[in-house]
């Protein structure tokens, strides 16, 4: 993979704006070509949703943003890139125009990707000696992972690479058709929608709850097969199979046709839908879309399916630097989701970070998931929670982690929650027990844990004791 970590984007609209905020939020520099006057203004407000909604899909800090640059011209824009992602409007004679001009000015080794929601990369190709490959995203680009990959195998390999180390999740489609796997399908159910609406059955508002309050939560997790696989019962998929196959002759589904777009029927969906979703503005929309993608995907780390899992092994690839003399065990943003009616971080999410920290400083003396597996591990047993200051959604925070104590059954730690600019937002003094897990009893570490915590605590033993140590619950300070 080209060390380069620089992205160019030609075609800076909606999804172009969402690529942009997917490399430059990694840690890539971006160069953007868009003739549209407007192109810096769409994407900063593109980049202001990113900023405030993907680092709430972790429990540790992105690299630092890239550098963002737009160019008058493709030449400049493409300099020295190792990624081209091409978000023109679908229209084949313009990517066909556009490609041409990114072939002449892209370096050699540079992946060339196009957003086409539809045509194939022979399409693509045609006529001319480019390599572009389908790079298919999902809007928003900067939270959701699924990149459809379509075209030249190694190249798609190579560019599979890349993504993932971006918090993408390439999915290389094995042969090309027509709008590739997800937008088929998306278009199956449009297409019914529209019927469904243009006969009166249900209206847009109607049809959103028909998705949203049944199989658009089970299909946030598992899609589609597997959610049948269970709707079959204990005899599972053929039993499924045998029961619905025969529904495919009924007439459930108009999908051999679709209604002509009459004004009418343009008219009755736009009118319904402004009934519906009109009071919101698009970017209010999105901020909401956003919250809640980032409440569900978060819900999915804690099981690893479906995003969760992506996300998951991306953030195992983010580096945490240490701060001082003690070990950074939490370096994060925090979610919109952990805020509350009094405008500010509720006061569980505290213990909440507290306790990410442990578990982090755990992994850190070889008490890891693996160590749990075998049966040991480390009980919490007294918590005291210092509230000193307010902590606001999209604020970077970090824990930094002292050892008061490490030695026999017991582990004495002191975590201090720093805001941005150092200032202590909040201390937790918290206690641990080791645990034999078969037993459920206190017992000693296993020697390399309690080697690896010995030695936090005789290091941290010269630090001086830190404020709030050992205070207890209403605690005058000294005057
Ligand atoms: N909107 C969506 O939900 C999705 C769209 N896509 C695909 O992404 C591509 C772009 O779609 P959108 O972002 O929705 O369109 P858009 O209309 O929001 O953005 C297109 C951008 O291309 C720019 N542009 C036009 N001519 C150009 C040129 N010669 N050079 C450079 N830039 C030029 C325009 O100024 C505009 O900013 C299409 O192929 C579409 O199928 C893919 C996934 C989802
Ligand atoms: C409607 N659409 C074809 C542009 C949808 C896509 O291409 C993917 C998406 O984000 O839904």
């Amino acid at each position: 993979m080209s060390a380069r970590k620089t992205a160019a984007i030609v075609g800076g609209g909606v999804i172009g704006g969402g690529w942009a905020a997917r490399f430059l939020l990694n840690g890539w520099d971006v160069q953007v070509f868009d003739p549209d006057p407007e192109a810096e203004r769409k994407i900063g407000e593109v980049l202001d949703n990113a900023r405030r909604a993907l680092p709430a899909l972790y429990d540790k800090a992105l690299p630092a943003e890239g550098q963002l640059s737009f160019h008058d011209s493709m030449e400049e824009a493409l300099a020295d890139v190792s990624w081209v992602q091409e978000s023109v409007p679908e229209r084949l004679d313009l990517k066909h125009k556009i490609h041409a001009q990114i072939n002449e000015f892209a370096p050699a080794d540079a992946i060339i990707g196009s957003s086409t929601s539809g045509f194939k990369p022979s399409e693509l190709n045609e006529g001319g000696d480019t390599r572009v490959i389908v790079a298919h995203p999902f809007n928003p680009v900067y939270l959701l992972p699924l990149i459809e990959l379509v075209g030249d195998a190694a190249i798609c390999a190579k560019a599979g690479d890349i993504l993932r180390s971006v918090g993408c999740f390439p999915l290389t489609v094995r042969k090309e058709i027509d709008a590739h796997i997800a937008d088929r399908l998306l278009e199956a159910v449009w297409r019914e929608g529209l019927w469904l609406i243009k006969d009166g059955i249900c209206t847009t508002e109607e049809l959103d709850e028909a998705i949203r309050m049944g199989f658009g939560l089970r299909w946030a997790q598992m899609g589609l097969f597997e959610t049948y696989r269970i709707a079959g019962g204990e005899a599972g998929m053929k039993h499924f199979m045998a029961q619905f196959g025969p529904a495919l002759e009924w007439p459930w589904t108009k999908l051999m046709d679709v209604p002509e777009f009459t004004d009418e029927l343009v008219d009755l969906i736009a009118d319904q839908s402004d009934a519906q979703s009109g009071h919101m503005s698009i970017r209010a929309l999105e901020r909401l879309r956003d919250d809640n993608l980032v409440g569900m995907m978060r819900a999915l780390k804690k099981s690893g399916t479906g995003a969760g899992g992506v996300l998951n092994a991306h953030e195992a690839l983010l580096p945490t630097a240490p701060q001082g003399d003690l070990p950074v065990t939490v370096d994060r943003v925090i979610p919109q989701s952990w805020t509350d009616y009094n405008g500010h971080m509720n006061e569980a999410h505290y213990l909440e970070v507290s306790a990410q920290a442990t578990d982090r400083f755990m992994e850190m003396i070889g008490a890891d998931a693996d160590y749990v597996a075998a049966g040991k591990s480390y009980f919490t047993v007294e918590n005291h929670i210092r509230y000193l200051d307010e902590m606001h959604a999209g604020e970077a925070a970090k824990v930094t982690t002292q050892v008061l104590a490490g030695a026999g059954k017991k582990m004495h730690l002191f975590h201090s929650l720093l805001k941005a600019d150092g200032s202590v937002a909040a201390t937790v003094e918290t206690l641990l027990l080791h645990m034999d897990l078969t037993a459920r009893k206190t017992s000693v570490p296993d020697d390399p844990v309690a080697a690896a915590l010995a030695t936090y605590a005789s290091a941290h033993e010269t630090l001086p004791l830190p404020d709030g140590a050992g205070r207890h619950v209403g605690q005058r300070d000294p005057s």
